[in-house]
């Protein structure tokens, strides 16, 4: 099987095109592909698919097997591959995703894809389509005990789901004990993105994650969103801010004018390569 490892933000994606659709096994395979000692390594599997809707479309599969409806990260490295190795006729493309048709659009220099924006849709805030288990309409500043420690978070869909919490600082916050804690939380009835976030300015703030499915991962592009959605609800960013992840930056947008969640970065090759299985990846 033919693949090309990508990364946005060092938030990494083994990518194989097909035009046959996913594998029965996807979800062994998923895991097979992704473990970091035995397999390729990567936080998840992206497939780039036919559409008959859009340019084309992209699944995308966490390291744990189980399949996301969005990833923004993934997203820009789809659009990246699509232009530069399927077909380079438009700067504006349409990526189906679980989620939506997403529109995005190319910073092009020299035949090359340099960032890439993403409308990332609408934030979906009611809390049963989080989903999330709460008696406010909104789940915001919800408060969650986990062992010694209570939290206040905000929950955000952008087609995933996530908990944004602020922190003193993110950076150094325990995330490895408490994120997946709070994935698997009975709050959160589909698991959880965890966001642990620092604002330092109303346009700047520092944000870590605990993947649902994945684990910790050096940037997470819808938790990026969820993270402006989040806050600039609660006024303490405004709506367009830059998100500094451990990968790198992403600018986010959340328009007024249509309410959608705009997202700008890079995608980035690591190399092209051959998976042949050496022992057999078994059907559920
Ligand atoms: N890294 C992604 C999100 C990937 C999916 C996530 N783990 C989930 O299960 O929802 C991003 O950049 O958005």
């Amino acid at each position: 099987m033919r693949f090309t490892k990508m990364h946005g933000l060092s938030n990494d994606f083994v990518v194989v095109v097909d035009r046959e659709g996913v594998p029965g096994n996807i979800a062994q395979l998923a895991v097979a592909i992704c473990n970091r000692h035995t397999g390729i390594g990567a936080d998840g599997l992206v497939y780039i698919l036919p559409s008959e809707v859009a340019d084309c479309q992209m699944r995308i599969f966490n390291g744990d097997g189980s399949e996301s409806e969005q990833c923004g990260n993934a997203i820009r490295c789809v659009a990246k591959y699509f232009y530069e190795r399927i077909s380079s006729g438009k700067a504006e493309l349409k990526i189906e995703t679980k989620r939506a048709v997403q529109s995005v659009w190319l910073t092009v220099k020299e035949g090359k894809v340099t960032q890439v924006r993403v409308d990332m849709g609408q934030p979906i805030l009611e809390a049963s389509h989080v989903p999330v288990i709460s008696t406010q309409s909104i789940a915001q500043d919800e408060q969650l005990v986990v062992q010694d420690r209570e939290f206040v978070y905000s929950a955000v869909s952008m087609g995933n789901p996530h908990a944004v919490i602020e922190v003193e600082n993110a950076l150094e916050f325990p995330l490895h004990q408490y994120g997946p804690l709070i994935e698997n939380h009975p709050h959160f009835p589909n698991r959880t993105n965890v966001e642990f976030i620092t604002v330092h300015q109303p346009n700047s703030v520092t944000m870590r994650v605990w993947e649902r499915g994945v684990g910790e991962t050096q940037a997470c592009g819808s938790g990026a969103c969820a993270t402006v959605v989040a806050s600039a609800r609660k006024g303490r960013l405004d709506r367009k801010a830059t998100v500094h992840l451990k990968g790198g930056d992403l600018l986010i947008e959340w328009r007024v004018e249509d309410d959608h969640v705009y997202m700008t970065g890079p995608a980035a090759y690591s190399f092209d390569g051959d998976w042949e299985l050496l022992r057999p990846v078994h059907l559920a």
